[in-house]
């Protein structure tokens, strides 16, 4: 039995965190949201996940720290800087942190890199992804994590090789360039797909989510895993172990 703690549990995936722990063996210690005392939640719990936005992240980090708990980090959205401080953050306490929980994307993970080291730098990789309409950020913190897998599959830097919100008279497609397109709209739990088109030819590497009960069971599954481990950051490869 673990105390779980939400940081932005008034919002679509604390309330689903919550709804699971309904029927699991574990407590809800309470939740924190903007305004909310987030060092207090991390004393009263055993480990705290953060599904809330990037401006969060500070005050999470800093009362996990504090209290000595693991955290599970979920909001999307982050900066360089953020990883950065997540980085910093993990020498003191363990940390996971993912644009996706979902077993699926983590799987389609591997397969996108495999796809691509296969296929080789001839195929263009386009990621295209739809959400729901009260989505703040694009791309979407899994369609990074999918460009993460392609430019590792490929073994470039996606920093210089991303061609996102194409608009206008853009020129050529860049060779060797991994593309976003970010569609938003209705209730749309989330959908991503990376297309790899060659000559003639593509191949389509899809997820769907049906609804954020298979975040909300991930995001779960993964503050299990963490309690009690050393320092460090970690990836939901490390909890899956696929
Ligand atoms: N990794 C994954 O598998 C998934 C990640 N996500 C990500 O999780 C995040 C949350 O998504 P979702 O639940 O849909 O969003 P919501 O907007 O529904 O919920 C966010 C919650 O966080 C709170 N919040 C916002 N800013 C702060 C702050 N500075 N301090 C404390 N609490 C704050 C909000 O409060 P208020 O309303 O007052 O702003 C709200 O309660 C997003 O970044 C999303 O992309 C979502 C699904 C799966
Ligand atoms: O905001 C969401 O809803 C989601 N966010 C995550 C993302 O940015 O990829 C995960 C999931 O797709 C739902």
């Amino acid at each position: 039995m673990a105390r779980i703690g939400i940081i932005g549990s008034e919002g679509r995936m604390g309330q689903a965190i919550a709804a699971l722990l309904e029927g699991a063996d574990h407590e809800l210690a309470g939740g924190a949201d903007r305004g909310g005392d987030a060092a207090r939640l991390a004393d009263a719990s055993d480990v705290l996940i953060d599904f809330s936005s990037p401006q969060a992240l500070s005050i999470t980090l800093h009362a996990a720290i504090g209290a000595g708990v693991p955290v599970v980090i979920g909001t999307t959205g982050l900066t360089e800087d953020n990883h950065r401080a997540i980085d910093e953050a993990a020498r003191a306490v363990p940390i996971l942190q993912t644009g996706n929980t979902s077993l699926g994307v983590t799987l389609l993970a591997h397969l996108v890199e495999e796809a691509a080291k296969r296929l080789g730098p001839a195929w263009d990789i386009e990621i295209v992804e739809m959400h729901h309409r009260m989505k703040v950020d694009a791309p979407s913190g899994t369609a990074l994590l999918l460009g993460e897998a392609a430019a590792r599959g490929r073994g470039i830097d996606l920093a210089d090789n991303t061609e996102s919100g194409r608009d206008g008279h853009t020129g050529e497609r860049a060779s060797g360039a991994i593309g976003f397109a970010a569609l938003r709209g209705g209730t749309v739990a989330g959908e991503h797909s990376v297309i790899l088109a060659g000559e003639e030819e593509r191949i389509t590497l899809s997820h769907h989510a049906e609804n954020r009960a298979i975040f909300a069971r991930g995001a779960l599954r993964a503050a299990e895993w963490l309690i009690g481990r050393a320092p460090g950051r970690y990836g939901m490869d490390d909890v899956l172990d696929l």
